[in-house]
């Protein structure tokens, strides 16, 4: 008897392509292997939410990971959604440092937005793909404890609030009995006020605070770039050391969204997580490629390694 890899014609092909997808999936074997039990944290960028195909795709993903034995936490952001609102109900921003000084008025649409707009569309896109997730809001059983933050100047930004102390237990349980937690990222200050807590700072605090073995980034860029906004000299760093980033914070060469990143990623690594990744989130099942397969995408942020 003939094997079937060895027929011709359409059964034939249809056995090799099939044969790739398993290969992939062994592939995925050692990773999965590796990172089984462990904590992921995955912040999910306002920018990297494009449209309702990669949301799904990204809250898919996420879902798999849960089901191949990982922990993932995801930290979402909603910069983009929170300024559309804010637009719409005449409410103006401005940013200082890459953070939204935010008013009383500015507050109530963050709330809007965040916990009443981008948390459920996760949640229940998640929930879609068959996993329990859970909407978190920061200010629930004190998981985001803040004090007023200022600017680098030493600006008021109103009610934004710098992270203080996570407490992780709300998110310890509902991680050990098998939920997926979606945290928005409200936190609340000593005297009860609920603060603005910019999603990437409270990402990397969350990932510090949780022992994870990874805090990944998805943004609407390949990765972080040396000489970035230079056509000429631009190009994408695949693994920088944090000291290296600190390098490039002091030499001033990190701008905008990419800074608050940046800061958070040393300090979570500094307080012990071994590695964080900046990926595209335009990009379909980036989480995926980077965790489970063997190519490096984006950029990659160890302790030690090359500058
Ligand atoms: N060195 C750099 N490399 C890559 N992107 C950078 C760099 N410096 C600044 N940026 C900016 O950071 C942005 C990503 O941050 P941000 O707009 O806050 O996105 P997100 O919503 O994902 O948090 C990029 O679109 C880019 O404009
Ligand atoms: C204080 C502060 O800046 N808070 C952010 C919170 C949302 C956020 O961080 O969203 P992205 O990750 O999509 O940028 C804001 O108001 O835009």
């Amino acid at each position: 008897m003939t094997s079937p890899t060895t027929e011709t014609g359409p059964a034939h092909e249809r056995v090799v392509a099939a044969q790739g997808k398993a290969a992939v999936l062994r592939e995925a074997l050692p990773w999965i292997t590796r990172f089984h039990g462990q904590t992921v944290v995955i912040k999910y960028g306002g920018n990297a939410m494009v449209d309702d195909e990669l949301k799904r795709s990204f809250a898919a993903d996420v879902a798999l990971l849960q089901f191949v034995g990982l922990r993932p936490v995801i930290v979402h952001g909603g910069g983009p959604q929170i300024s559309a609102l804010a637009g719409q109900l005449g409410v103006s921003s401005a940013f200082v440092g890459g953070l939204r000084v935010t008013d009383e008025a500015m507050m109530d649409v963050v709330r809007m937005s965040l916990l009443g707009q981008v948390n459920p569309e996760l949640v229940g896109l998640v929930q879609a793909a068959g996993a329990p997730a859970v909407g978190v809001a920061g200010t629930d059983a004190g998981l985001l404890q803040v004090r007023p933050a200022v600017g680098p100047q030493g600006e008021d930004l109103g009610l934004v609030g710098e992270v203080e102390r996570v407490d992780t237990g709300y998110l310890d349980e509902l991680l050990g009995d098998g939920f997926l937690p979606v945290v928005a990222t409200v936190g609340r200050d000593a005297d009860g006020h609920e603060r603005n807590v910019n999603a990437d700072l409270a990402a990397g605090a969350i990932a510090a605070a949780l022992g994870a073995s990874k805090l990944v980034y998805l943004t609407d860029v390949e990765g972080l770039y040396q000489d970035f906004g230079d056509p000429e000299r631009q190009s994408l760093m695949s693994e920088v050391s944090a000291d290296g980033l600190q390098g490039m914070l002091d030499a001033g060469e990190l701008h905008e969204g990419m800074r608050p990143k940046v800061r958070s990623i040393v300090r979570a690594i500094g307080e012990g997580v071994p590695q964080a990744h900046i990926l595209d989130g335009r990009v379909l099942h980036a989480v995926l490629i980077e965790i489970f397969t063997d190519e490096g995408v984006g950029t990659m942020i160890t302790a030690g390694g090359p500058s």
